[in-house]
């Protein structure tokens, strides 16, 4: 595996997963109805449209992951032609220059259809236009809906009863998060939802899921055995799962202050991470029973309390050089002047269960903060009954502490105590074991999460997306403190652009159990460290040399 280069990596994925794909479409179809699709992007001139829709397209058609009879219909309300789309989509695409044939037959594929969310007139247009198109009026369908949560419940319904192909052809519905504001609001969509599609047919998509590290999360846990028997109360100390970001809302300031980030990343990605950490073995690794197993481990969730938050919303840094750092979360155009929605928030949970009683879950996240950086922390016990001497004294060793990196750089190192070298003496320095994936796998690519999750919908894979019971038990958690914080009843801790995080959260993180030192570095920067003050070294004898 290791000497396999990517290019040929990805085409073996390739050519299995098309013979899968190819396979499961044959045996659901009749000979009779040819293997043709139509891909419908709803929001086809939006941001993730944009950004992650139609790249993501483009990848799989160029690895070779579509099917052959496909086409791609975008609809929106703007009066666009596809041209203009892909002129928009350009720098997100990363197309190479031994791919512009390619591209040009992918580009042949697309189409563009105007018209609005809530008339049916404009979907029998569009209807018909597909239908044109694919030449089929029983190919599959897949709808995208790349649109504010605010239109899904019109474009649902008018998907369902004007744009559904003729049998054997079927349907999926591919929505976005926010699955909506609130525990009420989200079961009225759930509602409107399943009164016009089987559950089988909607795909909630989390994007988290569809990321390489998070899908690790599985494979770690319950194929090794020295994971799995320390994976509980009696060793885990603290659990913290930590998503932070070095931008500020850029401009979605309209959408984000309606939501708040405890709706925008803790109820999903956040508690979907959590429920895969905290969740029980499941039977096996198909149907349902994944999801099964975590909607069991959120239903021992009691609602956040609020005693157990701390809310936050980042200012401008005017002393910063870059521009975007000295705008505040106020500045931004969509945002009102006394918003107090939080930018910043971290949330202590307990798991009351036998695994977990006892043991706090610490999620925090937060934008314009000063890295991006997205990980899971699990931290064991103290070591009983102390023998080493540490500068005289026994002070209590650096606790170990398992880290999953999910973004940027993904990694699983586990951090442990060691002698230090060649010290004649018991001395005890903190390091890691270390599987840095930049140096273990060099050269392998990892797909882009929305890559996995779009194959997914198309070989009818729901294991990575959100079930309606796991949404519902992830919004009650969450439901009444969210009313607090609208309410207003938080305090809401400024804090600057480019800050490490609340000084706040920190203490509450400790005084629940997380043990912080401060002492460990890590590998990486440990030889960046060594090479730092090599060069300040040498750059030292330089200076005394020229004095001299
Ligand atoms: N952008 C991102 O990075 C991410 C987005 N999402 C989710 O994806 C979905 C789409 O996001 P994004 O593309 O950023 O959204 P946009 O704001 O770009 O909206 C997408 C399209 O919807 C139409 N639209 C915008 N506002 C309204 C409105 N008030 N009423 C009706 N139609 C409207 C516009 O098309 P037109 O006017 O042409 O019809 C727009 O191009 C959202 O649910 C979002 O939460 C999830 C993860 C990341
Ligand atoms: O869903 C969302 O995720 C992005 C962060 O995604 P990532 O894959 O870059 O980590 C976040 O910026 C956005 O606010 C949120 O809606």
């Amino acid at each position: 595996m290791m000497n396999t280069t990517s290019e040929n990596l990805t085409k073996e994925k390739a050519d299995y997963i098309y013979q899968r794909l190819r396979k499961q479409i044959t045996s659901i179809d009749s000979e009779a109805c040819p293997q043709s699709f139509v891909f419908f992007v709803f929001g086809a001139s939006g941001d993730l449209a944009k950004k992650k829709i139609y790249p993501t397209l483009w990848w799989l058609y160029r690895d070779g992951f579509l099917p052959e009879h496909i086409c791609f219909v975008g609809y929106a309300r703007s009066q666009l032609t596809i041209e203009k789309i892909f002129q928009n989509a350009d720098k997100y695409m990363k197309v190479h220059d031994h791919e512009r044939d390619l591209y040009k037959k992918f580009l042949e594929l697309n189409h563009y259809v105007c018209g609005s969310y809530d008339k049916s007139e404009d979907f029998d247009k569009l209807n018909h236009e597909a239908n044109k198109i694919s030449q089929h009026t029983s190919a599959h369908r897949f709808f995208y809906l790349a649109l504010p949560p605010s239109v899904y419940g019109s474009v649902s319904e008018l998907i369902s009863t004007h744009c559904r192909p003729g049998a054997p052809g079927w349907v999926r519905l591919i929505v976005e998060k926010p699955f909506g504001k609130d525990l009420q609001s989200s079961n009225i969509l759930s509602g409107h939802l399943s009164k016009f599609y089987a559950e089988e047919e909607i795909y909630r998509i989390d994007h988290y899921l569809g990321k390489e590290m998070v899908q690790n999360i599985m494979v770690l846990r319950f194929s090794n055995r020295i994971f799995s028997r320390v994976w509980n109360r009696d060793s885990v100390a603290a659990v913290k799962i930590i998503f932070k970001e070095d931008i500020g809302t850029q401009g979605r300031g309209g959408y984000f202050d309606e939501f708040g980030i405890i709706r925008d990343v803790i109820q999903n990605h956040l508690m979907q991470i959590l429920s895969i950490v905290a969740m029980e073995k499941p039977r096996s690794t198909t149907g349902e029973d994944i999801r099964d197993e975590k909607v069991k481990v959120l239903r021992c969730i009691a609602p956040i309390k609020s005693e157990n938050v701390v809310i936050g919303q980042y200012l401008g840094d005017k002393e910063s050089k870059d521009s975007e750092r000295q705008l505040g979360y106020l500045d931004d155009a969509g945002v009102p002047k006394d918003s107090t929605t939080p930018t910043y928030a971290q949330t202590i949970l307990y798991i009351n269960n036998e695994r977990w009683d006892g043991v706090p879950f610490i999620l925090r996240a937060g934008k314009a903060l000063n890295e991006k950086k997205a990980e899971i922390r699990i931290q064991f016990r103290d070591v009983p009954g102390g023998m080493f001497d540490e500068n005289g004294s026994k002070a209590p060793l650096a606790r170990d502490e398992l880290v999953v990196r999910i973004q940027p750089d993904e990694a699983i190192y586990l951090k442990v105590n060691t002698k230090r070298p060649g010290e004649m003496s018991y001395s005890i320095e903190e390091t890691e074991l270390d599987l840095t994936y930049n140096e273990r796998y060099r050269g392998v690519k990892l797909p882009d999460a929305y890559e996995r999750l779009i194959l997914d919908v198309f070989m009818g894979s729901r294991i990575n997306f959100v079930r309606s019971d796991e949404l519902q038990e992830a919004w009650r958690i969450v439901d009444p403190i969210l009313t607090e914080i609208d309410q207003k009843k938080l305090p809401v801790v400024p804090y600057k652009f480019g800050a490490a995080g609340l000084p706040q959260a920190f203490d509450a993180a400790v005084k629940h159990g997380y043990v912080f030192t401060g002492t460990y570095v890590r590998k990486d920067e440990r030889s960046a460290s060594v090479i730092n003050s090599q060069k300040e070294k040498e750059k030292e004898k330089a200076k005394e040399k020229v004095q001299s």
